[in-house]
């Protein structure tokens, strides 16, 4: 390939939580780098999966759900996800197609309004295999009543339904650029990153309720070895006592099981044998601490 027929360029994906921005995500790269889980607010990093199509190579930003913040961590969260969109060419806003036009939908278009950018908003309907056709045209001409946007797609990420027209017209939007990342990358998150999101996804995927998003990962011990597998040494930092006993489970048996879950998906994901340790820590205050944003691609605020 000549580098004068490339394209390249970052794409946005915005939406209230859930509405499956991470699933499209790894539908158009086609390999698994932001976790999908069925709980709201799991995705706490600007992560980027890079789709490489025509001569275009697409570089998403996955940000994270946009709510109203309370909390400080949610506040730097919040702030991420316009961060990314604001820096992007082009912005995908992403709504459920079986919940339309919410109040939170509605306070992410006044922002984008508020957002003084030319940069180009497609309208991405998802979750179409959830409703019937007839209230799509009903529901897409309701958005756009509400906001000019460049083009309207109707997906499901799920499903894949309509995504190669999507990936074939943002191919098109990305501006003539040399590619910003080597051919055979798709994601330029640290591996260590990588597999500590891997181990917090089997932990929201075993935890109920509030504790999912009171924990956090750390691979705190990379360690190559000669036979080419790898020793990773993770921390599960919890907010309180009580959590810990719940994480570890009877006899440890839930921290065993999201280890096994945990390890086999690293292995699939790197392609050789991971031996995964897993420790449970009390760091009541690791919400407010600002190291710990940066190890998440987060900006840290402070003031409360
Ligand atoms: N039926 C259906 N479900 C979908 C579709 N796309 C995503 N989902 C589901 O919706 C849920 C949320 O998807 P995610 O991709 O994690 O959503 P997200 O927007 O990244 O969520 P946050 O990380 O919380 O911001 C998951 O259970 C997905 O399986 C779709 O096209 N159809």
């Amino acid at each position: 390939m000549t580098e004068t027929n490339t394209r390249a360029g970052f794409v946005a994906l915005i939406g209230e939580p859930n509405a499956g921005k991470s699933t499209l995500l790894n539908r158009m790269v086609g390999a698994k780098v932001s976790i999908v889980t069925h709980k709201v607010q799991t995705t706490r990093a600007r992560i980027r999966g890079i789709a490489l199509h025509d001569d275009s190579q697409i570089v998403f930003v996955d940000t994270p759900g946009i709510f109203r913040p309370r909390r400080r961590l949610d506040r730097s969260m919040v702030a991420a996800a316009w961060g990314g969109a604001a820096d992007a060419d082009v912005i995908l806003l992403l709504i459920e197609a079986h919940r339309g036009l919410t109040d939170g939908a509605q306070a992410i278009i006044d922002q984008l309004k508020s957002l003084d950018t030319k940069t180009p908003v497609a309208l991405i309907i998802n979750k179409i295999d959830r409703v019937k056709s007839e209230v799509l045209l009903a529901l897409s001409q309701k958005l756009n009543e509400a906001y000019a946007f460049q083009q309207t797609f109707m997906i499901s990420a799920e499903k894949g339904y309509g995504c190669a027209d999507l990936l074939d017209w943002l191919a098109a939007q990305v501006p003539a650029s040399p590619w910003l990342y080597p051919e055979d990358q798709i994601a330029d998150l640290p591996m260590r990153m990588i597999a500590a999101e891997i181990t917090r996804e089997k932990l929201t995927l075993r935890l109920h309720e509030e504790i999912p998003y009171q924990l956090t990962v750390e691979t705190e011990q990379w360690e190559e070895k000669k036979d080419g597998s790898a020793r990773v040494e993770q921390v599960i930092y919890v907010a309180r006592p009580g959590h810990k006993g719940i994480v570890l489970g009877k006899g440890g048996e839930t921290v065993k099981a999201v280890g096994q879950a945990a390890r086999t998906e690293m292995e699939e994901f790197m392609g050789r044998r991971v031996h995964l340790f897993l420790q449970v820590r009390v760091r009541e205050n690791w919400q407010n601490e600002a190291e710990r944003y940066g190890e998440m691609g987060l900006d840290f605020r402070d003031g409360d």
